[in-house]
């Protein structure tokens, strides 16, 4: 028997409805494989700045420093939005990704061919979808300093700052062209390089990095225009590596290509060898609490977990199937139908769970 302890972090709004459909699942395959999971609880967010006046407490960080992999649901909402951007629930999740220097964020996005009309957009556009995003998680504009509000000649003001060091932007790079070792062999760099000095290294830093990596393919693309292409020619991307900001963002965009947000997950992997696995979408204040969410994006992370954190690839792949499954049944989450027959979070759970086994 394989025995793992995993930090779990429901944090807020449907954080804790999402994490609860992983933990199910991961019980489900410790029963299968013969695995022990010991799960310990954590606050983050603003659950935690109500609890214990700390978005980050330090108990949380000692469980997950303890751990073998972290399960994180969605931080925040408008009960905090009050407070001061140094105390607020997003700073529990910033925090944590810098404890444990989690600067790789792998992203997937891949279109379910059972939801291939849950997208927006044309069916022969979104068809065979299947890239990643490879977003820079640790440094950027979330990170940068100064960041501050101050008064200049009578009027407030207030700094983001968007740097880098190189070897920031290597490490990245390094990421994403291993990355594309096991996909198509292909990295596109997205930047800002016509405008920012920080996307003219990141530039420069890609480039001489792929050198170490004749048999990949780099290819480099402005961000207004990456935004673009998701949307007119999606199946031409394969790895996609670029700064935390524009990767935040287009990750949301690209969900779309797949039928909703509620299906992307992602990983978040750093030096220490504690990944942290959460669902892209945030904590969806207008659907919190209604059994509404779907819990496909954090039942994904956790198979992420298994694959990425616990060297457990069979497992991993038994949930991706078993995702498959429902979605080939016709089970639909609120978000992934037009029909008022939608399941709720804890039906479409219990179908991933029946589909395991
Ligand atoms: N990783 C995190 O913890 C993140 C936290 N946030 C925080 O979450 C709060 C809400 O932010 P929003 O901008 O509304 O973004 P959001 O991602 O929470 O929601 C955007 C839209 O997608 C829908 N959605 C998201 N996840 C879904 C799911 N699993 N199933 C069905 N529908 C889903 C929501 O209902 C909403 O209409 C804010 O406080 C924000 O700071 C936002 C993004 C990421
Ligand atoms: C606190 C935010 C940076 C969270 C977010 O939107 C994300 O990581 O995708
Ligand atoms: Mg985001």
């Amino acid at each position: 028997m394989t025995k793992k302890t995993i930090a779990v972090l429901p944090g807020d709004g449907i954080g804790p409805e999402v994490t609860r459909a992983a933990i199910q699942v991961l019980e489900s395959i410790g029963r299968l494989y013969d695995h022990e999971f010991v799960f310990r609880e954590g606050l983050i967010g603003g659950s935690a700045i109500d609890e214990k006046g700390d978005p980050l407490p330090l108990e949380t960080r000692e469980i997950s420093a303890e751990s073998d992999g972290i399960l994180l649901g969605a931080v925040g909402g408008p009960e905090w939005d009050h407070l001061p951007g140094d105390q607020r629930p997003e700073q529990g999740l910033l925090g944590i990704r810098k404890m444990l220097d989690l600067y790789a964020n792998l992203r997937p996005v891949k279109a379910y061919e059972a939801l291939i009309d849950a997208s927006p957009l044309k069916t022969d556009i979104v068809a065979g979808v299947d890239f990643m995003i490879v977003r820079e998680l640790t440094g950027g504009l979330y990170f940068g300093e100064p960041k501050k509000r101050e008064t200049i000649d009578g009027e407030e003001q207030a700094i983001d700052t968007l740097a880098y060091k190189q070897s920031e932007i290597k490490r990245i790079a390094e990421r994403a062209f291993e990355a594309a070792r096991v996909r198509e062999g292909k990295v596109l760099s997205v930047d800002k390089a016509n405008v920012l000095e920080s996307s003219r290294l990141w530039r420069e830093t890609v480039t001489e990095c792929a050198e170490t990596y004749p048999d990949i393919t780099l290819e480099h693309m402005l961000v207004d225009n990456a935004a673009m292409q998701l949307i007119a020619q999606p199946t031409a991307f394969d790895v996609i590596v670029t700064e935390n900001t524009f990767g935040d963002i287009l990750s949301d965009e690209a969900s779309m290509l797949t039928g909703s947000l509620g299906l992307l997950p992602s990983a978040s992997l750093g030096a220490t060898g504690i990944g942290l696995y959460e669902p892209v979408h945030g904590s969806a204040p207008d659907i919190a609490g209604k059994n509404r969410a779907n819990p496909l994006a954090a039942i994904a992370s956790a198979a992420m977990m298994l694959k990425y954190g616990l060297q457990m690839e069979e497992e991993a792949t038994r949930i991706e199937n078993a995702l498959e499954k429902v979605l080939e049944a016709g089970y639909r989450t609120a978000d992934i139908t037009e029909s008022t027959q939608a399941v709720t979070t804890t039906e479409m759970t219990e179908a991933v769970v029946k589909a395991l086994e």
